[in-house]
């Protein structure tokens, strides 16, 4: 079987044992088909390149936040990292206790900050003076201490695929610009409530070299320094995510012997438990959307694929110019010139532009492939489209882990019969 998980068996193409033909014609299509067995692999092979040093693995949920694909790796002992108190809320059901999570982002409320709180998280990553100082008054009327993590800015110049997905440079609005660091660690020895336990770090997503983060592990180095000499006790030192897998043929899967040295390192130096972010590595390849070719559409002298799924099923090409590579699910030796592009109103709304691509004709399947990570958790409703199925291959078994939304779904919350408020 390939690294993904997906591959062709008599000309067809697998989920793992599970020919793509049968899903869909159980589960229709548009549908999300993850590989267990990959998620396990990819899981496994990042935490084999830790052993030996205290660490642990906190899922980005955001990558993608499906209750059977958390499960699964909390079976395998992971934690997670979360952004909002839905993810919170998300990552209980799965399974997942306060010490199993790490609360990132940019603008926690105080309705999030007390639901942290509550749960007893490991550690609320901040990201501003104003958080702290919010996070001291929440938990002072609590009554408890807040265990949290600054999460610094290196400003490292950073390289990804699209400027969209770069956060560890200067002038963003993500995390504590290095310089302010020793201020703000004077400032929390006289914020009873505030516990600070870790420093933190996230320079991207998709990053295809080492160089960001040797640039930038000594930067949040020099910030443990600074918080310990001002007595305070640190024991994280968290690295963030941003390993990056390929997309188009020529690329290569992160190097994770050379990225753990480097991290390894800097967790011995500073005597540190390491705390991983990865969202996309684990779940990217796992992922593939199949998609039903519904019409063949020739105009202005171009060739057209237009499938049943759309923009508001996959938004990563149309948001980052972003490449998944299309394959048909049955083979076919004939290609074509064209664009792949969906049914919603947009122009942006595209899949693949001026691609070689297999002859398909309407009725055959379409897999579009590495769509794991930031594929469903990036859906929306646009066009009143309802969202697509997800099924989890195990195996030659597979089960549906979300049901196709319906018409009544998309209503469920609105109030047909508008109730003025008088003021
Ligand atoms: C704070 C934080 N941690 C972890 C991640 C996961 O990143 P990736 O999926 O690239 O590993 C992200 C998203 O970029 C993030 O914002
Ligand atoms: N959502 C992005 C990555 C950004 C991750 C969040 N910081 C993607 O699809 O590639």
């Amino acid at each position: 079987m390939s690294d993904s998980g997906f591959d062709r068996r008599q000309g067809v193409l697998h989920a793992e044992g599970v020919p793509l033909p049968t899903i869909a014609a159980a589960v229709g299509t548009p549908a999300y088909v993850y590989c267990a067995g990959t998620i396990r692999a990819r899981y496994e092979r990042l935490a084999h390149a830790f052993e030996g040093v205290p660490h642990r693995i906190h899922f980005a949920m955001k990558a993608n936040s499906n209750l059977a694909v958390l499960r699964l790796l909390q079976e395998l002992g992971a934690g997670v990292d979360i952004v909002s108190g839905g993810e919170l809320y998300r990552a209980r059901e799965a399974g997942f206790t306060g010490r199993d999570v790490v609360f990132s982002g940019v603008g926690k409320t105080v309705q999030e900050i007390e639901q942290a709180l509550d749960d007893r998280v490991l550690l609320i990553n901040v990201e501003s003076e104003a958080e702290l100082v919010t996070i001291d008054a929440v938990a002072a009327r609590k009554g408890v201490v807040a265990p949290i993590a600054i999460r610094v800015n290196p400003e490292v110049t950073v390289e990804t695929p699209h400027a969209y997905i770069r956060t560890g440079e200067k002038g963003q609005k993500f995390g504590i610009p290095r310089d302010d660091i020793t201020r703000l660690v004077s400032l929390i020895r006289e914020l009873p409530h505030i516990a600070l336990r870790g420093l933190g770090m996230h320079l991207g997503s998709q990053i295809g070299n080492a160089d960001p983060l040797r640039d930038a592990l000594p930067r949040l180095l020099v910030a443990v320094e600074a918080a310990r000499a001002e007595g305070h006790d640190v024991r994280y030192l968290d690295v963030g995510g941003g390993l990056s897998v390929p997309y188009e043929p020529d690329e290569r899967d992160a190097d994770v012997e050379d990225y753990a040295q480097i991290v390894r390192a800097a967790a011995t130096e500073t005597g540190l438990t390491l705390l991983l972010e990865p969202g996309r590595y684990i779940v990217a390849e796992a992922g593939t959307l199949l998609t039903q070719v519904l019409y063949r559409k020739h105009a202005a002298g171009k060739d057209f694929i237009v499938t049943d799924a759309g923009m508001s099923d996959l938004i990563r090409p149309a948001l980052y110019q972003a490449y998944h590579a299309i394959e048909a699910v049955v083979d076919t030796t004939r290609t074509i010139t064209a664009d792949v592009v969906g049914p919603i109103c947009e122009s942006g709304d595209f899949f693949a532009k001026n691609r070689e691509l297999p002859d398909v004709s309407a009725g055959e399947l379409l897999a579009i492939r590495t769509t794991g990570a930031y594929g469903y958790t990036m859906t929306s409703n646009y066009n009143s489209r309802p969202r697509a199925v997800e099924v989890l291959a195990d195996g030659s078994r597979f089960a549906i882990i979300t049901e196709r939304e319906r018409y009544e779904d998309l209503v469920r919350l609105e109030r047909a019969h508008l109730q003025w408020r008088t003021t």
